[in-house]
Formats: structure tokens, sequence, C-alpha cells
């Protein structure tokens, strides 16, 4: 809680002003009754005109005064709160930036964006009102009630008796809204969920004829949703007629009573007025309260997934002594690696151990799910190994600060991901500071230099959001463009040149390592021509190494290699 409510801090000054104006809102709104009694009591009962006219004088610059202090006070809590909600917005969007991999799968991507768009709004809207309401009700609710008991005390009495039914009308209450108020959260979740994956999955659902399956799950997400809601709303309904039949017997009684008092010449008509305003005012007051009541639980749903995300402690993290090399080489080990995702219940990895050089060629070949893409994953800290160590320049990655890593390595992963901007802002991913000169040369070495300078707006082509104008080849060649141009000392290949034929594959691979004479290459590949040149082949198999060497070594001794050449390769390519 202490963190949410830390994002207010910048904004007390806001706050300050907007308490200071309720105040000022609320005394005005006090005063108001108890000068209309006045003048029913002296102006009107004496004729009294000049009276009349002096003390409604009084009561319109009073009332008007109101007016410009409750202006104030809704420009200043509306400034802190919705500065509260940028501010939250910004904290959750740093945090999230920190996780790996597992906090982002532990709550799942939908659920964080409906985190930090639809529950900061909630927390947004309690907090304007809260800063009104708040403050308001309370002051307005002993205020009137000190005044209407001054006016009239044989009257008090009615207070007695309604507020605590009001009040006890309003827990009940928000005792059943608050379980329907987190289901509705998460119904929203669900229903974000449904959204996201028909939006980026729209071509298999059409090319697989499921736009009726897949109306038939939004919908269903959907009603969900709105049976909660209309829930949720039942309640709301029973509340307030429920509340103003209160109210309303309430100033029945008071007429009534008061009447028989002022028949009995014990009360005055203009303090039966002010009397039954001061009512009103410690019944809206309380209202005000209980609608409160119901806001925080909703709230406090919100709250809670927001504090969930704020709470939740990156798994990987950097060291605390980081051990921070000027210069490397970018000699990288694995020693003796094993890792199992975390509720995995096998290992993906099994006692890795090899050494890719610089200026060398590491090459990493396997079955789908053999483990290739979780190696690159371990050397990119997504995720740290469970036992073993891998090794920079014989420095743990684990020391050495995220960043930093990071910086080092040009990564380019298995599914392409690009950006919405042009073609050479993409590629300045890779270094913001890159020159044309360095963007053009990196996407000529990619082999996509051709393909760009084809299209009508080149290098400042615009990328589709998830990059749909481009084909899959078109974008593994801009990614891996992206990582050329940062010069690293390592290079990390995640299957990246699936999506290239043949042709394009062997020219990029030349230009390649032209290139990067002096950079460590790791390329991940399925397929045995993209592999069968690089200085040494690790093959994998089911998590473990099947074998090391170079491709006619392999080929003769390592049965797991030769089965993928022999599935790939015709007799004379292997000769
Ligand atoms: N996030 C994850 N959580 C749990 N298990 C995972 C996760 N990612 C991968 N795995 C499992 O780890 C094993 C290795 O997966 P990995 O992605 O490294 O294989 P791969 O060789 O790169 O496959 P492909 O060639 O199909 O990309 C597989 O059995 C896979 O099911």
């Amino acid at each position: 809680m202490k963190k949410i409510l830390s994002n207010l801090k910048p904004y007390w000054p806001f706050i300050l002003a907007s308490l200071i104006f309720i105040f000022c809102q609320a005394m005005s709104q006090l005063m108001l009754p108890s000068m209309l009694a006045d003048i029913v009591n002296t102006g009107i009962v004496n004729t009294d005109t000049g009276y009349i006219l002096a003390v409604g004088g009084k009561m319109l610059f009073v009332a008007l005064g109101a007016v410009g202090a409750a202006i104030a006070a809704s420009y200043c809590s509306s400034r802190a709160a919705m500065g509260f909600g940028k501010s939250l917005r910004e904290s959750i969007f740093e945090k999230v930036e920190s996780f790996s991999l597992n906090e982002f799968n532990k709550i799942g991507t939908a659920s964080l964006i409906t985190r930090t768009t639809n529950d900061v709004t909630q927390l947004q809207m309690v907090a304007m009102i809260f800063f009104r309401m708040v403050v308001m009700s309370p002051i307005m609710a002993i205020g009137a009630i000190i005044m209407a008991v001054s006016t009239a005390p044989s009257l008090s009495f009615v207070f007695w008796i309604v507020v605590p039914i009001i009040a006890g009308v309003i827990v009940v209450l928000s005792k059943f809204s608050l379980p329907l108020f987190r289901a509705m959260q998460l119904k929203i979740d669900t229903v974000n969920r449904v959204m996201r994956e028909n939006l980026t999955g729209v071509r298999v659902i059409r090319a697989f004829n499921r736009v009726e399956h897949e109306k038939k799950r939004f919908n269903a997400a959907n009603i969900d949703l709105t049976n909660v809601a209309i829930r949720v709303n039942r309640l709301m309904a029973i509340m307030m007629p429920l509340i103003m039949l209160i109210f309303n017997v309430t100033t029945v009684a008071i007429v009534w009573y008061g009447s028989l008092k002022i028949n009995a010449a014990i009360m005055e008509v203009g303090d039966l007025l002010a009397f039954i305003q001061y009512a009103m005012e410690i019944m809206f007051s309380t209202m005000m309260l209980s609608m409160m009541f119901i806001m925080i639980p909703r709230a406090a749903a919100s709250v809670e997934r927001i504090k969930e995300v704020l709470n939740m402690e990156p798994e990987i993290v950097d060291p605390e002594n980081p051990v921070i090399p000027k210069e490397i080489k970018g000699i990288l080990e694995f020693d003796d690696v094993t890792f199992k995702y975390p509720d995995a219940e096998e290992p993906a990895l099994s006692n890795i151990s090899f050494k890719a050089l610089p200026g060398r060629t590491t090459a990493i070949i396997g079955a789908t799910g053999s483990g290739k893409s979780t190696i690159s994953n371990l050397i990119m800290r997504f995720y740290d190994v469970t036992s073993g160590k891998i090794t920079i320049d014989g420095i743990d990655i684990r020391d050495i600060p995220q960043k930093v890593l990071r910086s080092w390595i040009g990564y380019v992963p298995q599914k392409s991901v690009l950006f919405t901007g042009t073609i050479a802002e993409n590629i300045r991913y890779g270094k913001e500071d890159a020159t044309d000169e360095e963007v053009r040369h990196a996407a000529e070495i990619a082999q996509a230099s051709e393909f760009i300078n084809g299209m009508k707006d080149g290098f400042d082509t615009m990328i589709a959001e998830g990059g749909l104008n481009v084909s899959g080849g078109q974008k593994q060649r801009i990614c891996i463009a992206r990582a050329i141009v940062k010069k690293p000392k390592i290079y990390m290949f995640d299957d990246s040149f699936s999506a290239l034929d043949f042709k394009t594959d062997a020219k990029l691979r030349v230009a390649l390592s032209k290139e990067t004479k002096n950079s460590t290459m790791i390329i991940v590949a399925q397929r045995v021509a993209t592999v069968m040149n690089a200085d040494q082949i690790i093959v994998l198999d089911e998590g473990r190494i099947a074998g090391i060497g170079k491709h006619k070594e392999l080929y003769e001794n390592c049965e797991t290699y030769r089965n993928i050449v022999l599935s790939q390769l015709s007799e004379e390519e292997i000769a």
C-alpha cells in the first residue's frame, strides 16, 4: 500500500489546496440554513423587507463563495487524482520492465495490461471522490449535527435513529459487493485476453474458419462479465431507493413532530425549515460516505491487483558487487549447466558444457524442443541457470549487470519482433545514435538493402503494428540488421535464418563472417546447411549434448547428427 500511496506524494500541494477549498465550501453551506431561519423568523414574521434583502444579499454572497470553493476544490482534487494515476501507471510500467520472463508468465500479459489501465483508472476515480467526499462529508455531517442540535435540540433525537440505520444498510450491502468487484476485474482480464488473442491471431482464425468459434468464446467471456456487472448494479439498485425512503420518512417525521412544537409555540417556523435542511445535509453526507464504502471495496480489489505487480520481486536481479570489465574478448563458456523452467517437471538442459570463442562460429542444432532456444535464453539472462555457470571471459554472467551483459550481445530472437516506426528506426533500435551510413551498412550485410530500396519510401517506410506489412523473411533480415548495427562482441542468432531461402541464408552468412571477424558467433538453427560450415557444431538431444565437433567428424561419429543430416541433405550435398 505504501508503494501505491507514495505516488500521491508529488501532488500534495493540490491535495492540500483541495482540502482547504472543501473546508470553505462546507462552512459556507452550513451557514445558509441558519441565515434562512433568520429571514423567516425575523424578516417574514415582522414583515421587515429591509432585513430580508440584507440577509438575502448575504446569503447570495455566501452561496457564490460556496460555488467558487466547490469549483476550485474540484479542479485541485482532479489534478491530484489524475497525477496520481499517471505516476502509478509509470511505477507499474517500470516494475514490469524489470520482470524476467517468469514473472510475465505468472501474471499474464492481458492481466498486466488491465492492471495498468483499468485498475489504475478505478483508483484514480476513487482518489478523486475520496479527496472531496471523505473530507467534505464528515465536516458537513458533524457541522450540520451541531447546527441542527443548536437550532432545535428537541428534534435532534431523529438523528440517533436515522444515521445508524443508513450506516447499517451500507455496511451490509458492501459485504456483498466486495467479492463481486473482485470477480469483475478478473472477468475484464478474461475479456481482454480473448480480445488480444483474436486480434493477434486473426489470420489463423480466418484461415481455419474459426470466426464463429471465436465469436462464441468472446461472447461467453463478455456475458460472464455482464452477469457480474448486473449483480453489482442490482445491489446498487436496492441501495439508492432504500436510502431515499429513509430520507423521505425522516423528513415527514421532522415536519410532523416540528409542526406539533410550532403549534405549542415552543418552536419557530424558520428553525423548523433550517432543521430540515440540516437534516438533509446530514443524511446526504451519510449517503456520500456510504458511496465511498461501495467504491472502496472496488478500489480494494484493484489495489490488491496492483500491489501484486508492485510487490513482485523479479527473479533476475543485478549483482550487489558487479564486475564490469572495460573491454571483453567475448569468450563464452557453459560450465556444466543444468536448467529447469519454473514449474517444469524435467530439466530443459542437462550438464551442458562448451566454449564459444571470438572469431569463431558456434552452431547449435537439434530437433524441436531439444533446448536450443533455452540456451539463448540463458545467455541473455532471461532466466538464470539452475546449476553450473555461464561465463564471459571467465566472469559469471550473474556477476555482470544485465544492462552491461546485454550491451555486449547482438540478439536476434526466434520470433521476429518489429516496432511501429520506420525501417531505419527499427534498425536503430540496436544503436540509438547509429548514422545513416551505419544503418545502410547493417542492412547491406543483413541482405535487406535490396528489398528496402525497392520500397517506395526506402528506409523511411513505416512498419505497421506487429510488422504486418513486411514478409517473414524481410522481418527477419531487419531484425538481423538491428543486431549488426550494434557491432556487438557476441552474436546470438536464435533460429534467425529460418525464413530465408537457402541462397539468401548463404549470402548473409558470408557477408556476416567478413564483418564479424573478431566477434563470437552463436547460431541456433534447424537447417544443416546453415550450420555445416561452423567452426564447431553442438548437437543437442533432449536437453543433452549428443556431440560437439565439425560437420565431418560429427557426421561420422554422432548418430543424432547423422540422422538430422540424412533427413535434410542429398548424397551429393553431404559429400
Ligand atoms: N517457458 C517455458 N516453461 C516451461 N517449459 C518450457 C518453456 N519454454 C520451453 N520449455 C520446454 O523446454 C524444452 C526446450 O525448449 P526450447 O524452446 O529450448 O526448444 P528448441 O530446441 O529451441 O525448440 P524449437 O526448435 O522448436 O524452437 C521443451 O521441452 C519445451 O517444452
